[in-house]
């Protein structure tokens, strides 16, 4: 018999079955999506949603709650009023320079806002029926020990050089952002110690949807 790992290729793309799991059979199949910054979680993440999983994504929640009116705009506007504009919005280019340059305060900021970015989407998730994915696309994953919930892990990778192009290029955030970002974030062995696929995103796009539907196939 073959020890080899489960391995699909594309190109320079590759998807690889790090940690075996087991799927539950009376409820849905909570998946853990995660990687650094410009990876390409959000790539995969639509790819499960054109797929008809349920997903939860962390930044899209983070901005809901930091909306006017928001229940994490509330509990922020105490500990970081200059950050919040004469009209009531949020000055999210101002605390993202706060944060990203002073650990104490990005450490602030999250135990701020995280205990209900995860409320908000164990809601969204608990909505997924037996036979289906329930996926949490979640930058920190890790960071957040947020292992536990999940059956299956996935993170993602690229090259940094790739990451830092992408970002800077379709995304228009600046390199020394990217690079700040990064830095607050783990790396990429601490995720392949936890993941139980691993996909390597240095193809094209292409090679990237080839081996997810590889990977997909896999999951059931
Ligand atoms: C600081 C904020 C206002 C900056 O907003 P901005 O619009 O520039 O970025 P956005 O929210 O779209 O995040 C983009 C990416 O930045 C990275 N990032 C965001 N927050 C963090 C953080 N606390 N630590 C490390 N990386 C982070 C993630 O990779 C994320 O995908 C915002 O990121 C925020 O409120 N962060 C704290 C909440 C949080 O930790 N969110 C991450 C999901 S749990
Ligand atoms: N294989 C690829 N080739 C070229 N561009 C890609 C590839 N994969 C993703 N991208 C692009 O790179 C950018 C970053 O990808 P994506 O938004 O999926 O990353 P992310 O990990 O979700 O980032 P963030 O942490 O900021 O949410 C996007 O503009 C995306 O379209």
């Amino acid at each position: 018999m073959s020890t080899d790992p489960v391995t699909f290729t594309s190109g320079k793309a590759h998807a690889t079955l790090l940690h075996p799991w087991h799927a539950p059979d009376n409820r849905a199949l909570w998946v853990g999506l995660s990687g650094g910054i410009g990876a390409g979680k959000s790539t995969v993440a639509q790819f499960f949603v054109e797929r008809g999983a349920v997903v939860a994504d962390a930044d899209t929640i983070s901005r809901e709650i930091l909306e006017p009116g928001g229940e994490g705009l509330l509990a922020i506007t105490p500990y970081f009023p200059e950050a919040i504009r004469d009209n009531g919005t949020l000055d999210r280019a101002y605390l993202a320079h706060t944060v990203f340059s002073q650990p104490e305060q990005r450490e602030l900021l999250e135990s701020l806002l995280h205990p209900i970015i995860r409320r908000k989407a164990e809601e969204i998730l608990r909505t997924a029926q037996p036979g289906e994915l329930a996926v949490y696309d979640i930058p920190l994953l890790l960071e957040t020990h947020s292992q536990s919930m999940f059956d299956c892990i996935v993170m993602i990778g690229a090259p940094m050089r790739e990451r830092i192009a992408r970002l800077t290029g379709n995304r228009g955030i600046s390199e020394e952002s990217a690079r700040a970002r990064i830095e607050a974030q783990v790396g990429d062995e601490e995720r392949k110690r936890v993941a139980n696929w691993w996909i390597w995103n240095a193809g094209t796009s292409s090679d990237l949807n080839h081996i997810l539907s590889k990977m997909y196939q896999n999951l059931f």
